[in-house]
Formats: C-alpha cells, sequence, structure tokens
C-alpha cells in the first residue's frame, strides 16, 4: 500500500498529535486506521474483527481523554490494535505476536498507554475501579474507563465490579461495546436484555415518560438532570445499570464520532460511575469480515483482496478435531452425555456437536467458574458432562474444581485443550500449570496424550471413570497418529514402556506429546523411554521399575516443573525410599512471551535436541562428581 494511504496517519505518534486535529481530520485517521488494521493483520494473523470494531472508539477516546493520565482498560485486550497503532507502535505492527515482537494483547511493559495487562476477560471493570478509588486515595484528578464487550460482559467478575462500582463516587466510566457477538455469536438472559434496549421498545416507552434517556448525544445539562433525577427515582423504566447505580448513557452509534466524541466530552464532566453503551458492528468496514466476524475473529494471514482461503491439501488433524470427533461418537453411543463450553464453541471443536446435538450442548457464556459447578450439578443427577475448557481458562474455576466436582467425587470430564505453549497468545494463554494444580487435588486424575490416538483413547477411559478427570492436549495438530475408529479406553492409571535401552543408564518418563521428541533423542543418547499417559495416577510399577534398572530418570512434561508430573515422580520415588538422580524437564518458573510455538519450545530445550543436551549435561556432571 502506497505511504500516501497512512499520510496522516504516519504523523500519530502519540494521541497529543491527535488531539490537534480537527473532526474531519480525525474521520480520516479512523479510515487510515482501519486500513492499517486490515493491512498489517493480514500480514502477521491475528485478532481482526473485533480490532476493526473499535477504530472510532479509539480515536474517540485518545481524542477526548487526556491518555496515559487517564487510564484506559481494554477488556480482554484482543481488541487494541487500533490503540497500539495509536500510541507509537504503528511501525512495530509487523512484529506482531512474533519472538520479541508486540504482544497482540495490552501489557503494562510494553507501553505506558497499555494500563493494564490482560487477555483473560471480563476484569477490566475491578481494574478500572481499582484505578479510579486509587486515584481518589491520591486526591488525582484521573477518570478510569473500562472498556468491555458484550460478550466479557456475561462473566461473573463483571458484576461483581459493577456491584462493587456503582456504591462508589469514583470517577469510572464503563464503556460497553455491543457488537451482539462474543467469538461465536452470543448466548444468555444479557444478550436476551441489550437486544431489548436497542429495541425500539425500551426507548418509545421512555419518550412516553417525557425522560431524557433517548437523546444521541446527551448535552451535559441533562445529563446532570438525570443524574438527579435518578437520585430520586424519578427515571422510569431504569435500566439495570442504573439500577447497580452508574449512569447509564446511549446506545449511541460506536462508528461515528460526531456522536461519539460530543458524548465522550459531556461524560468527561460527570462525576460518579458512568455507563456509556455503544453499538459497533465485528468486522465493521471490511466487508468478508462483516459477513463472517467469526471467521475473521483470529484469522492467520490472508490475502485483502481474495480473504481466507481454504487450504489445497487437508492439514493435520488438530487435537481439537480428535476431541470433537470422539464427543459425537461418545454422545451418539450415550443419551447421557453433554457437552459444556464456556463460550469456546469454535476453538474446543464443538461445532459439529452442536450441529447434531442441540439439545445436549450447553454454551454458558464467559463464565468458567459457572460452567464447572454447573457440570457438577449435572454429574449429581446421573448426566454424564463433558466440560471442554482452555487449560489456562480453567485458572478461573479452581474453587469450583475442588469445592464443586472434586470434593463431592463427581464424575465429569475436563477436556483440557491449549495445554502446554500456545504460540501467539503468548503467557496469558499458556497451558503450563495445570498438571501442577489439578494433581493436588484429591479425587481429580489427569491424563496427557502422547499423541491424536492416545487422546481419543484416553478420553474414552476418562468418560469411563466414577470420578472427575482432566484430559490435557496442546494447541494444533501431534505427529499424526490416526485415532481408531473405535471407542476403546486405554487402561487407566498405566503407562506404556517405548524403548529399551541396552545401556540401561537413561530412563525417559515422558508426560504428553513430548514422548516424540524424548524417542529422538533416545536413539542418541540409548535411552529407555516410558510413555507414562498419566500424571495422575502415576504409574509407580513402571517407574519403579524402570528406576531400579537405571542410572539416571529424566522427566518430561510441557508444564511447569515446579509440582508437575516430575514433581509427581519425586514424590514416589520418596515414598517408596529410593535414591535415584532425576533430572526434570519442562517450563521453568517464568511466564514464556509469544512466539512460534517450535521456536518455544526449543528455546526452552524441550526439542530432540535440547532434550539430548540436557541429559548429556546431567550425565558429563555426573561423571565428574
Ligand atoms: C476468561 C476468558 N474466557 C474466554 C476467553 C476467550 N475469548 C476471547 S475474546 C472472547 C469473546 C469476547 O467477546 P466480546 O467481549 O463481546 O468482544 P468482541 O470479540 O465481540 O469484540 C472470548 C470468549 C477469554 N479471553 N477469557
Ligand atoms: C482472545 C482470546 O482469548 C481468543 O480469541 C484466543 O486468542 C483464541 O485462541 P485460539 O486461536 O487458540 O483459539
Ligand atoms: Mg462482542
Amino acid at each position: 500500500m502506497s505511504t500516501n494511504t497512512y499520510s496522516l496517519l504516519q504523523t500519530i505518534d502519540d494521541p497529543e498529535a491527535m488531539r490537534r486535529l480537527s473532526r474531519a481530520q480525525l474521520k480520516t485517521l479512523a479510515a487510515e486506521l482501519r486500513a492499517y488494521v486490515i493491512d498489517s493483520v493480514s500480514k502477521t494473523g491475528g485478532h481482526l474483527s473485533s480490532n476493526l470494531g473499535t477504530v472510532e472508539l479509539t480515536v474517540a477516546l485518545h481524542s477526548v481523554f487526556n491518555t496515559p493520565y487517564d487510564r484506559i482498560v481494554w477488556d480482554v485486550g484482543h481488541q487494541t490494535y487500533p490503540h497500539k497503532i495509536l500510541t507509537g507502535r504503528r511501525e512495530r505492527m509487523a512484529t506482531l505476536r512474533q519472538l520479541g515482537g508486540l504482544s497482540g494483547f495490552p501489557q503494562r511493559a510494553e507501553s505506558e498507554y497499555d494500563t493494564f495487562g490482560t487477555a483473560h476477560s471480563s476484569t477490566s471493570i475491578s481494574a478500572a475501579l481499582g484505578m479510579a478509588l486509587a486515584a481518589k486515595q491520591k486526591g488525582e484528578d484521573r477518570r478510569a474507563i473500562a472498556v468491555i464487550g458484550d460478550g466479557a460482559m456475561t462473566a461473573g467478575m463483571a458484576f461483581e465490579a459493577l456491584n462493587n462500582g456503582g456504591v462508589h463516587d469514583a470517577n469510572l466510566l464503563v464503556i460497553l461495546n455491543d457488537n451482539d457477538m462474543s467469538i461465536s455469536p452470543p448466548v444468555g438472559a444479557l444478550n436476551r436484555y441489550l437486544a431489548q434496549l436497542m429495541s425500539g421498545h425500551f426507548y418509545a416507552k421512555a419518550r412516553d415518560m417525557g425522560k431524557s434517556v433517548l437523546r444521541q448525544v446527551p448535552p451535559l445539562l441533562e445529563l446532570a438532570k438525570r443524574l438527579e433525577q435518578q437520585a430520586k427515582g424519578m427515571v422510569v423504566p431504569a435500566t439495570m445499570f442504573e439500577q447497580f447505580g452508574f449512569n447509564y448513557i446511549g446506545p449511541i452509534d460506536g462508528h461515528d464520532l460526531d456522536s461519539l466524541i460530543p458524548t465522550l466530552e459531556n461524560i468527561k464532566s460527570l462525576k460518579g460511575p458512568q455507563f456509556l453503551h455503544v453499538v459497533t458492528k465485528k468486522g465493521q468496514g471490511y466487508k468478508l469480515a462483516e459477513a463472517d466476524p467469526v471467521a475473521y475473529h483470529g484469522p492467520g494471514k490472508f490475502d485483502p483482496a481474495v480473504g481466507l482461503v481454504k487450504a489445497a491439501t487437508p492439514p493435520k488433524q488438530t487435537f481439537t478435531q480428535v476431541f470433537g470427533h470422539w464427543l459425537c461418537d461418545m454422545a451418539a453411543k450415550d443419551q447421557r452425555l453433554v457437552g459444556i463450553t464456556p463460550a469456546m464453541r469454535e476453538g474446543s471443536g464443538m461445532v459439529e456437536f452442536h450441529k447434531r446435538f442441540p439439545g445436549r450442548y450447553y454454551d454458558v457464556g464467559i463464565a468458567e467458574q459457572h460452567a464447572v459447578t454447573f457440570a457438577g450439578g449435572m454429574a449429581c443427577e446421573g448426566v454424564k458432562p463433558v466440560v471442554a475448557i482452555y487449560s489456562t481458562f480453567l485458572q478461573r474455576a479452581y474453587d469450583q474444581l475442588i469445592h464443586d466436582v472434586a470434593l463431592q467425587n463427581l464424575p465429569v470430564v475436563f477436556a483440557l485443550d491449549r495445554a502446554g505453549l500456545v504460540g501467539a497468545d503468548g503467557a496469558t494463554h499458556a497451558g503450563a500449570y495445570d498438571i501442577a494444580f489439578v494433581r493436588c487435588i484429591p479425587n481429580m486424575s489427569m491424563a496427557c496424550p502422547a499423541d491424536e490416538r492416545e487422546t481419543r483413547q484416553l478420553l474414552t477411559t476418562a468418560y469411563e471413570q466414577e470420578h472427575p478427570v482432566c484430559v490435557r492436549y496442546p494447541r494444533g495438530a501431534g505427529v499424526g497418529v490416526a485415532p481408531l475408529e473405535s471407542l476403546e479406553g486405554l487402561p487407566f492409571g498405566k503407562g506404556e514402556l517405548r524403548r529399551e535401552s541396552a545401556s540401561k543408564k537413561v530412563a525417559i518418563l515422558a508426560f504428553g506429546t513430548l514422548l516424540y521428541p524424548a524417542l529422538q533423542a533416545a536413539e542418541a543418547l540409548d535411552a529407555s523411554v516410558a510413555n507414562m499417559r498419566w500424571a495422575k495416577p502415576l504409574d509407580e510399577a513402571l517407574l519403579l521399575k524402570l528406576a531400579a534398572e537405571h542410572e539416571l530418570i529424566v522427566t518430561l512434561e510441557e508444564g511447569c516443573i515446579m509440582g508437575g508430573a516430575g514433581s509427581a515422580v519425586m514424590e514416589a520415588l520418596a515414598a517408596h525410599g529410593v535414591v535415584k538422580p532425576v533430572l526434570q524437564l519442562g517450563l521453568p518458573d517464568e511466564f514464556i512471551e509469544h512466539g512460534d510455538p517450535a521456536r518455544l519450545l526449543a528455546l526452552q530445550g524441550l526439542d530432540a535436541a535440547g532434550i539430548e543436551a540436557s541429559i548429556r549435561v546431567r550425565l558429563s556432571a555426573a561423571v565428574q562428581a
């Protein structure tokens, strides 16, 4: 694209420069910004539809508010590319989500404009309220603005924050960015309520009553009058948000700078909790994304003129697809099965299941805690819930896992997708901790399949148990071991010996997909290799046999070393009074940023060469000692 296309945008290196522009120039800037987002995401991949929906809102916020002194807290943060471009990171967009490059989400370390690190949803109102009340504590006049989507708004955390925020005299503005979409179409009563707010019904009713809530751009005096009326309980009907104690304004067109800018300017001078409802379109301004915002939620690279195209040769089956097929097959066999997703139908491979078994499919919204307890309730009644959840998002529901499922020993299957490093989404989305945080819970089991075939088999084994079981598998495809058609499981809690060394020096105990690089490394080292399959229960018989026969035990997992499967091995050896050198390989005690997943694994020494090198270092240290 010629530089002319961005003649205004390329003069904007920080929002201060935007504040000198006329309204007409801001409109030009927004058009250039939209083109720049499409152009750069098409080259790097990343989140697209949500960013196209926030172009004008971003321009309006940075031009009206005194950022970064005033704090904008973006929810999830997958819609912050326009914000990044306008806050000095335009030229670095080419590095987005790559190793050493810009993060796909706000990061405090990346820019002073990124006021709060995010990527998991529904945290913005809490964080912004914290900032607003901190400002009050410190006697500072700054504003805190939370920008939250209608999808993110469905989470309990958002309501906890509204409940708290509505009773404080804080300079808090919550902007609901309502595009009537989550990643997939939104679900639940809140969505219905927002649709009702949007329908003429509410407005007509309010207009009849002579109230001023309907004005597209409410002038300051009217807003002040409304606040007073609200305080006196005169404004009827109140929106839910008013009942929470917020001054509700809107809905206004989130793509119209002539509405957005004056409205925000008015709100800026109001005190106390404000709630602005803006209506946007996911994918706005790029026809293909408008038509299919789901496909363009997080596309890979594409030609903007052509859009996304199907790969000529079908790519390898992903673990997610293996899960999706297993779910359908098991549902066909067992009428009791229900599938539960907290708003991740596509990502968790449940589109087909939803189509074929609509009455047994539950998208509960972005509500991981609820998803787990809801599954517990179903299990109490003899229904067989399978909760498909990204490892990273299960973190949200830890108490529910312990208190509502494990403590009552309820047979729920947790299909933990995105276990291990996920690549471009980075540290926020890495499934690094699940083995450690699950295995310490009584009654819980944790399966770590090594490939596609085992994933299907271990899902069946998990489903057959009378207690809760997690099955963890990574993002993307594995080595390509085709799953069997049958729904046969594997023995519960049992591993297998995959390679027996002649020298009996080293035994590698692999938990999960790192089995395959372990087998490669073992060829060079002449090591024995066990495919452990279960982090809990541990196959102690196999472990003790290998420990008795070998000089060094090496544990290997794509998860944190601290408390992980290697720790389980150490604990078991100690419990049996076996003293044996153990080398634990896995993820270190640090957050691992975004980048190509294979490269990230190699950097952690978790590819075949890295595994071999670490073992050789340990062996030579042992010789020297
Ligand atoms: C706790 C948590 N659960 C699930 C997700 C996955 N996720 C990312 S964006 C998104 C949809 C958000 O919808 P909305 O807030 O309306 O934003 P939009 O994409 O429509 O702009 C979901 C489910 C997440 N980031 N965090
Ligand atoms: C922002 C968010 O949480 C999701 O959009 C996430 O980026 C999806 O990741 P996958 O591509 O692994 O489904
Ligand atoms: Mg939305």
